[in-house]
């Protein structure tokens, strides 16, 4: 059964987050300097959200070990870096950007792994390669991934429907290519599900109300053709939920 955790104010849910991901670090380097804290990141509406509950927050800004951190991204869309629909793009400009004005951490940043950018717009050869040279830089296992879900029920660029049920399917390969993406741009890679099922720890952000009718499809209608349903069912008891007021409108209280 996934965990579930509301919010009526923002302020509450963006310092509850960042309380949770430091709480997540701290159990991967368990005080060690040399150990390392494996995360990887969604895109789209996460980037506010991780900017406010780590880097602008003076409670968990101070306890964050930014240099063994080693970041890497749930999906990535093949477009260059400069582009707004990158994810790492968007990640840069939201977090990693602020991050290096804080001063002291310039040079005390995290690690990210990004994909290889020399290869976009190479086509479906290149596409293939871009994906298994991202999965041959993932790590064993994840401490934690931070997930999305879209108003239609996709998370990473897993999407849901028929045509997509390669993506879903995959289970051998860490990294695949999603063609024909329903949502801009048309290609993307994704991590596949045995990767996510593997990971410590795995939580989802949802907010705002464009999430609240799909919320109630996963969370209580629990309808299993949707990605974010098949992550809670593969491995509920290691999910947590972050759901603001306005996603979670038609889900109990007492859920
Ligand atoms: O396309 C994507 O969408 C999902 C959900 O984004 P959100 O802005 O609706 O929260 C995101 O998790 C994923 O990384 C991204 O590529």
């Amino acid at each position: 059964m996934v965990k579930l955790q509301r919010f009526h104010e923002d302020k509450a849910l963006v310092r509850q987050f960042g309380k949770y991901i430091l709480e997540k670090q701290d159990s991967a380097l368990a005080g060690n300097s040399d150990a390392v804290f494996n995360i990887a990141i969604s895109g789209g509406s996460m980037n506010k959200v991780l900017y406010e509950g780590l880097v602008n927050n003076k409670d968990t800004f101070p306890h964050i070990k930014w240099p063994q951190w080693r970041i890497f991204f749930c999906d990535e869309r093949l477009v260059s870096f400069e582009d707004p629909l990158s994810n790492y793009g968007q990640f840069k400009k939201a977090v990693l950007d602020p991050l290096v004005h804080k001063g002291d951490q310039l040079n005390l940043g995290p690690t990210v792994y990004t994909i290889n950018q020399s290869l976009i717009g190479g086509g479906e050869t290149a596409n293939k390669k871009i994906a298994e040279e991202y999965a041959s830089s993932l790590p064993a296992s994840f401490d934690l991934i931070l997930l999305g879900c879209g108003d239609d029920g996709h998370t990473c660029s897993l999407f849901p429907g028929e045509a997509f049920n390669y993506l879903v399917e995959e289970m051998t390969r860490k990294v695949v290519w999603c063609h024909n993406s329903p949502k801009p741009p048309t290609n993307r890679i994704t991590i596949t599900l045995p990767v996510i099922a593997d990971a410590k720890h795995i939580c989802f952000l949802a907010t705002g109300s464009s999430k609240k009718n799909i919320m109630h499809d996963v969370l209580i209608i629990k309808n299993s053709e949707l990605p974010s349903v098949l992550v809670n069912e593969m491995i509920g008891s290691r999910v947590t939920w972050f759901l603001d007021d306005a996603a979670g409108a038609l889900i109990p209280q007492d859920c």
